[in-house]
């Protein structure tokens, strides 16, 4: 059996301000830099240890991963970041407060574009300030690959294309693994784990900070998850679920 630990980053500022973040660059909330300080106390508590850990290039996700080994005394292992592991890209609502894009919309249309599998947000246009392509982090992209916008497929494509390249060779070759990512990255990777269909996903929300535990068999399949507190695996009604 291998184990392999999901964390969505801690609370961010944005998560804190009830803004649409996506591939926006913001900083870990005091509540997240604590969430995150608390999962590497209990991974420690319950004897993990990690060979690897795996991240976006967004720094609330990178310095999750960083309190938390920082709290195992993991900082030495190796870490690898990748825009592949980025957030859903929320297109032209990033940095809109959700509630009042809520009002302007209509509550079922934005919840449509937060959980739907193929709605994507209103595009980007390459003249906006928001728009990132030229930024160093993201050299290793064509222009056209980068996003405008995305739905959940969009993501679970780039997602399962890492999985397939970094994750899954490093996992069957015995390693445990540490990845520090976000709320629809995970969600992305959780259906694909879990195969949930199209229409089962949209209720599924993963909490900042709480480490996620995946046992999977010898080909990678899930045996089961659950999240993991002080006191060991924490009951599926004391999950914080929040959308
Ligand atoms: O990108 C964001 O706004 C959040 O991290 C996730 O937002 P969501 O829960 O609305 O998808």
């Amino acid at each position: 059996m291998i184990k392999l630990v999901l964390i969505r980053h801690g609370q961010s500022v944005w998560n804190l301000e009830n803004r649409f973040t996506g591939w926006t660059d913001v900083d870990l909330s005091n509540n997240g830099l604590e969430e995150a300080k608390q999962a590497g106390i209990v991974l420690k508590k319950h004897g993990y240890v990690f060979d690897a850990a795996h991240t976006s290039v967004l720094k609330r996700a990178i310095q999750t991963m960083w309190i938390v080994l920082r709290e195992m005394d993991l900082l030495w292992i190796p870490d690898y970041k990748s825009w592949m592991l980025n957030e859903r890209h929320y297109g032209a609502l990033q940095g809109l407060n959700k509630a009042e894009t809520a009002e302007k919309y209509g509550e079922e249309q934005v919840h449509l574009w937060r959980r739907s599998v193929d709605i994507r947000p209103p595009a980007l246009e390459r003249t906006d300030e928001r728009y990132e392509a030229s930024a160093p982090r993201y050299r290793s992209l064509r222009e056209e690959e980068f996003p405008l916008t995305e739905n959940l497929e969009d993501t679970e494509r780039r997602v399962l294309k890492y999985w397939q390249k970094a994750i899954a060779p490093a996992l069957s070759s015995g390693q445990h693994l540490l990845i520090s990512a976000h709320g629809n990255t995970l969600r992305a990777l959780v259906k694909y784990l879990d195969r949930i269909p199209a229409d089962g996903i949209a209720d599924l929300n993963i909490p900042t900070g709480i480490p996620l535990v995946y046992e999977l068999d010898e080909r990678l399949s899930p045996i089961r998850h659950y999240y993991l507190g002080i006191d060991g695996e924490i009951p599926e009604e004391k999950i914080p679920s929040h959308i």
